[in-house]
């Protein structure tokens, strides 16, 4: 049902009479649009012409949808509620189909009330026959006649992908579904599922009670589960013993991934298994390749988790956190569609203000040179210009970048970040902390960190960064006072940090080979000022660069 570069599903399609030829000099305006009660911009096309008379006719964008099929939890941590909310924050509309009620809090499940089988089958059909549903998520489907009639339902109207949560057991240890539904999952969910993502007791139960105890064990597990029929799956390790960090493993069928980050110590973990699936659903349904689905969702769920360690709801030990309280992104309003690939670290161009004065550059030329030069991302490190200037400048540079498919990051200025929808910021050790920075840009913006050492990159790490910048590698006039690590430093920082690396700092074209074969793979490139913009030819500065580091990379492989 899903494929790695499946289309953003915008359709429009166009409904012309039977027989209908568009004539010549006949165009389409697009002269109205609203949105109907089904979710659907309807936009109003006119044919103008020479002819007449002019003829109107309709067609529809629809809005990515996820068709949740789950139960409801009364204290909303969890099931259908948590679900909404997810969706709800990642920007796609999501419908429901209701499996069970429950009246549960946040001490753990009082009562469970089944929805008849064909009261659960009418809301299916409702939804199903009427709206279109890209991605169908599944949650609590407490009796094997539910899970057949999902089956039955799914081979009647496809979607594009099916993620099933295997919901057997509730965070307060609650049982929601008995054995007979393991053998509807295996039979009839597995082989349909694109994504499966089961919690260590839901693995194990699934593969009739092995024991799942080390990360090795997810490996082998996600391997088996493959085997029955689910075409990518994520066990999940957050009940691992003694581990610091939270690690799951994503298996494709081909690669297994470890995908870890730190442990964030809160109470407040209810309904983290059906949002994270939500998540990724949502994901899915607004064109997201599986891969990045779950790692769109992690972070989501990491981010959601920290800012609602404080909040208190209910007297039990697991609260709920909260989806939309902290977390203001509008990430998927922006028009990139991948969030960050390490390769972009290549060749990191930083602007500087004064340079560009000095060698009468405006900021935007002076990208636009460096970009066609071949800088694979780019740093508005403006540090001496007015803020509405900044913003001003930082929405043309983002044209610039976004037409060459180049990441533009905004140096220090959070703010201005928001202001223009970069793609991302690179903050200090004195700057916004970068766990605050997350919190504000959402979980799909870049975030870099300079760190000099490998607790501060440690650090960043935990702190949710995508990648560090280590130097001054080499010493440097752009930045006073800098401390130069060397390549020494760089290589210790390199080995102790889980983060894709730049190394900056005095950086050029005579030097810049010796740092690219230091002979650690998670240094990705060189992130340069003076040696671009601080010449009259941008363009020949960056080209001459991104030779030398072309040449460098292939010595090295
Ligand atoms: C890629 C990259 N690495 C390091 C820095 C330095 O950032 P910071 O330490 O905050 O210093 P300023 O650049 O703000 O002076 C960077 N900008 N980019
Ligand atoms: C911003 C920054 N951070 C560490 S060194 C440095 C300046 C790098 O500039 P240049 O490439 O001109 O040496
Ligand atoms: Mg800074």
């Amino acid at each position: 049902m899903w494929g790695e570069g499946s289309s953003l599903n915008i359709a429009v399609s166009l409904s012309v009479p039977q027989g209908f030829r568009q004539p010549k000099g006949l165009s389409l305006l697009l002269v109205n649009s609203r949105i109907n009660r089904n979710k659907q911009t309807r936009i109003f096309m006119e044919m103008q012409g020479n002819e007449s008379p002019t003829t109107s006719y309709q067609s529809t964008i629809n809005i990515p949808h996820v068709l949740t099929v789950a139960g409801s939890d009364s204290g909303a941590g969890a099931g259908i509620q948590a679900d909404l909310k997810a969706c709800a924050a990642r920007g796609v509309y999501c419908s429901t189909v209701i499996t069970a009620v429950t009246a549960q809090n946040t001490v753990g499940v009082q009562g469970v009330n089944v929805v008849p089988e064909d009261f659960v089958a009418e809301q299916m059909k409702s939804v199903l026959s009427d709206m279109h549903v890209d991605v169908v998520k599944t949650g609590m489907l407490p009796s094997i006649g539910i899970v057949k009639i999902l089956h039955q339902h799914l081979r009647e109207y496809p979607v594009r992908a099916l993620v099933v949560d295997p919901v057997m057991v509730s965070t307060s240890g609650d049982v929601l579904a008995g054995p007979s539904v393991l053998a509807g999952f295996r039979e009839e969910l597995l082989p349909m599922a694109d994504i499966i993502t089961p919690n260590l007791k839901e693995a194990s139960a699934l593969l009739d009670g092995v024991k799942i105890k080390t990360v090795s064990d997810m490996r082998s597990a996600a391997k088996l589960l493959h085997d029955m029929g689910a075409r990518n799956v994520l066990v999940k390790g957050g009940d691992l013993p003694d581990s610091l960090d939270a690690v799951d493993i994503f298996f494709d069928g081909e690669h297994l991934y470890e995908l870890r980050s730190s442990r964030i110590k809160t109470h407040n973990t209810h309904g983290t298994g059906c949002t994270l699936a939500s998540c990724i659903a949502a994901e899915l349904a607004k064109g997201a390749s599986m891969l990045e689905a779950v790692k769109v969702a992690k972070c989501f769920v990491e981010t959601a988790l920290d800012y609602s360690k404080e909040i208190f709801i209910g007297n039990g030990p697991q609260g709920p956190f909260d989806h939309l309280m902290k977390l203001k992104s509008n990430a998927h309003n922006s028009g990139r569609q991948v969030r960050f690939n390490p390769s972009d670290l290549f060749l990191y161009a930083v602007t500087d203000s004064g340079m560009n004065r000095r060698w009468g550059h405006s900021i935007s030329d002076a990208v636009k040179a460096a970009v066609q030069g071949g800088a694979t991302i780019v740093q508005l490190r403006e540090k001496d210009i007015e803020t509405r200037d900044f913003v001003e400048a930082a929405k043309s540079c983002l044209q610039i970048c976004r037409a060459n498919g180049v990441p533009l990051l905004i140096n220090d200025r959070i703010d201005v970040a928001l202001a223009c929808d970069a793609d991302g910021v690179h903050i200090g050790q004195s700057d916004m902390p970068a766990r605050t920075a997350r919190a504000l840009l959402g979980p799909e913006k870049i975030i870099g960190v300079s760190c000099k050492t490998p607790e501060q990159a440690e650090q960043a790490w935990i702190a949710g960064a995508d990648y560090i910048g280590c130097g001054g590698v080499y010493p440097t006039n752009t930045k006073a006072n800098n401390l130069t690590v060397g390549l020494d430093g760089l290589k210790t920082v390199c080995l102790a940090s889980k983060l894709p690396v730049v190394a900056i700092g005095g950086i050029k074209v005579s030097n810049a080979r010796p740092v690219m074969e230091i002979g650690v793979p998670n240094l990705k490139g060189v992130a340069v000022v003076s040696a671009i913009f601080d010449s009259e030819c941008v363009l020949t500065e960056t080209r001459k660069l991104h030779a030398v580091l072309m040449e460098a990379t292939a010595a090295v492989k």
